[in-house]
């Protein structure tokens, strides 16, 4: 069977994706998502993203990791699919979509710099070593020292498959604090089980983190990742997160034909 699929990358976390409003795609081939994912035998991903039609918004997504699972939100893939919908020609600087953890509003510059707006937060879990929260992906955040030569790889599947977490297990992100509002992370990703250049959700997650426990008084955030910058913004009340905005680069890469 013949795919035409579109590939994009956000910040350097990349992403198969397929125009997928007629159904064609056989959404629960695991092997075929997996091979499509790989970087040697498939196209190569972290993940690979369906655009489906939706009856109440502009579109659905469906979100797999590498491993060929579905799975929980993707930000810098909400992200990438935003720049995609507008390459179809689905949309034009703003939308509203749906996705497995509700609907999400965006908006798209000319520059490609897309602004998602992620799911409330109403629960930061503090412990005396990391925190734990859901931005539309699981995420246990903590603060290291020497981060540019820390081994996320081994560290982050550690906590990962760690008691922790049981059999969903968690994605895992290291931080270091720069300036006020500024910190760099490096994120062990479920699903792909290494580690990535960026994770939206998990920029998102490191971001809120750091407010709820006092490392910054600001609700603008600079995230330095592997792959580039990501801004995080959002309104607290009552340790309620609202109005969270996921914003930077969703850049298309190429489109292709694969046989498989
Ligand atoms: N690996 C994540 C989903 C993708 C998250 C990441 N790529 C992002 O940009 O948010 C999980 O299974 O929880």
């Amino acid at each position: 069977m013949q795919y035409t699929f579109y590939k994009y990358q956000g910040t350097g976390n990349d992403f198969v994706m397929i125009d997928n409003r007629d159904l064609h795609f056989p959404k629960n081939d695991t092997n075929l998502i997996e091979k499509l994912c790989d970087r040697r035998f498939g196209i190569g991903a972290d993940g690979l993203i369906l655009l489906e039609n939706d009856d109440s918004t502009d579109f659905r997504m469906v979100y797999y990791n590498s491993d060929g699972n579905e799975s929980s939100m993707c930000g810098n893939g909400g992200r990438c699919l935003v720049a995609f919908a507008k390459q179809l020609g689905i949309i034009d600087t703003e939308t509203t979509f749906i996705a497995t953890d509700g609907l999400h509003f965006a908006t798209i510059n000319d520059a490609g710099i897309v602004s998602l707006q992620m799911k409330d937060v109403d629960e930061v879990r503090e412990n005396d070593t990391h925190v734990f929260l859901n931005t539309g992906s699981p995420h246990h955040v903590q603060m290291v020292e020497d981060l540019h030569i820390f081994d996320v790889r081994n560290e982050g599947s550690k906590i990962r498959y760690s008691d922790l977490y049981g059999k969903a297990g968690s994605n895992v992100n290291f931080v270091s604090q720069t300036d006020e509002n500024k910190f760099r992370l490096r994120t062990y990703e479920r699903g792909v089980e290494d580690e990535t250049l960026s994770c939206g959700t998990g920029a998102t997650a490191v971001a809120i983190a750091m407010k709820a426990t006092g490392k910054t008084n600001s609700s603008i955030i600079e995230l330095q990742v592997e792959g580039g910058n990501l801004e995080v913004s959002f309104t607290e009340k009552n340790g309620i997160f609202s109005h969270v905005f996921l914003k930077g680069p969703a850049t298309f890469v190429y489109k292709g034909e694969i046989d498989a």
